[in-house]
């Protein structure tokens, strides 16, 4: 095991922690039973008679539930007991076969051939299964927090409100737990005594990386343009948690192309569903006054077979996607979270959202 790995021990080690003083607590429980019984001299303490039984079951299942809400406090409360900050190189964070080929010319043609064709590429275990881990364990120990926002939505695949044309689609649900990147950076700030000061973890490492960047806006925009890290401090990268029934609804984004890694898939359920460059036949329908649904259009356009469902996306995934020209959704999930990191890259540096965007998105301005 290198350096990097021993870090898990240690991040795990706050349940043992917690445990272990939970234990510690029950030890002392009964030690001062058995000391109040030695001191009393009764010695018909430990003989069993119907009535100290009786106690004995009202009492335990009382001193657990104390135990375990104990041990939930302590969980959230003591600076051993939270889950710790730790510090990813990285090479740590992207995995090697990769880290060494961002700037490689065939691989990246590669890339932007596929991304191309398809308007969609995966690249499968970008980053370590250690990084991962950790970020699954970071999106989780931050669900919790006030600030992370349960975001629900009802929309048409325009993702428009106001205009007549886009009235007469079907409303669509679209739900998940958003945890905006500010909340993900405080974990870093303000580090008390028991932990090590860091200013950099490794979603905000990974957004950061110029030569990540370089090679993202390679393969998106075949060069033409650079990308730029985003000014807002909320929506420039976030978690998404998906849980059990949670699902986004047919949509095309607003944003141009959308760069996702995926931390965990749900056990089922879930799924990335799309319908490569399929703008335009969308488009072609908006003007017809009837009411429309995703389901009609694929029926009268001979669609079906052109539904890409995407199952082989796993822990470590990356995928690019133009989500502006394909139609995609995530299917409801059916068990276990689905949890991912979306990266939001610019083509002007500085961009923000607006107040609107911020409140839908994030549940708050600032
Ligand atoms: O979670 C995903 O894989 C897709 C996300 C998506 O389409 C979106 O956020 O607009
Ligand atoms: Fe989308």
């Amino acid at each position: 095991m290198d350096n990097k790995n021993r870090f898990f021990i240690f991040s795990d080690a706050y349940k043992d922690t917690s445990s272990f003083l939970c234990m510690g607590l029950l030890f002392k429980f009964f030690y001062l039973i058995l000391f109040v019984a030695y001191k009393q001299k009764k010695k018909n303490f430990f003989t069993f008679s119907k009535k100290k039984v009786r106690t004995l079951f009202i009492l335990l299942p009382n001193l657990t539930a104390i135990l375990r809400n104990m041990k939930s406090q302590l969980i959230r409360r003591h600076p051993f007991c939270t889950f710790r900050t730790v510090n990813f190189s990285l090479p740590s964070i992207i995995s090697h076969s990769y880290l060494s080929h961002l700037q490689d010319e065939d691989f990246v043609k590669s890339c932007q051939k596929t991304y191309q064709k398809d308007g969609y590429l995966h690249l499968a275990s970008f980053i370590t299964d250690e990084c991962a881990k950790y970020m699954i364990k970071e999106a989780l120990h931050l669900e919790s927090n006030p600030k992370s926002f349960n975001s629900y939505e009802q929309h048409n695949i325009w993702l428009e409100e106001e205009s007549p044309e886009s009235k007469t689609w079907e409303s669509l649900n679209s739900s998940k737990k958003l945890i905006a990147a500010d909340i993900i950076e405080e974990r870093y700030q303000d580090k008390g005594k028991f932990e090590k000061a860091l200013t950099v973890g490794p979603c905000q490492q990974l957004y950061e990386y110029a030569i990540f960047r370089s090679f993202i806006s390679k393969v998106l925009l075949l060069g033409h343009d650079d990308l730029y890290v985003s000014g807002d401090k909320q929506g420039k990268y976030y978690y998404n948690i998906f849980q059990p029934k949670n699902e986004l609804g047919w949509h095309f984004d607003r944003s141009e192309f959308s760069v996702n890694l995926i931390l965990q898939p749900s056990t089922s359920g879930g799924h990335f569903q799309f319908i490569p460059h399929s703008r335009k036949v969308f488009e072609n329908e908006k003007k017809s006054v009837q009411q429309k649904s995703v389901a009609d259009v694929i029926r009268k356009h001979h669609l079906q077979g052109q539904i890409r469902c995407e199952s082989d996306l796993k822990q470590g995934s990356l995928y690019l996607f133009n989500g502006n020209q394909s139609l995609h959704c995530v299917t409801p999930v059916q068990s276990g979270k689905r949890i991912n990191l979306i990266f939001t890259f610019n083509t002007k540096p500085n961009q923000v959202l607006n107040e609107y965007t911020l409140l839908k998105f994030f549940g708050r301005k600032d």
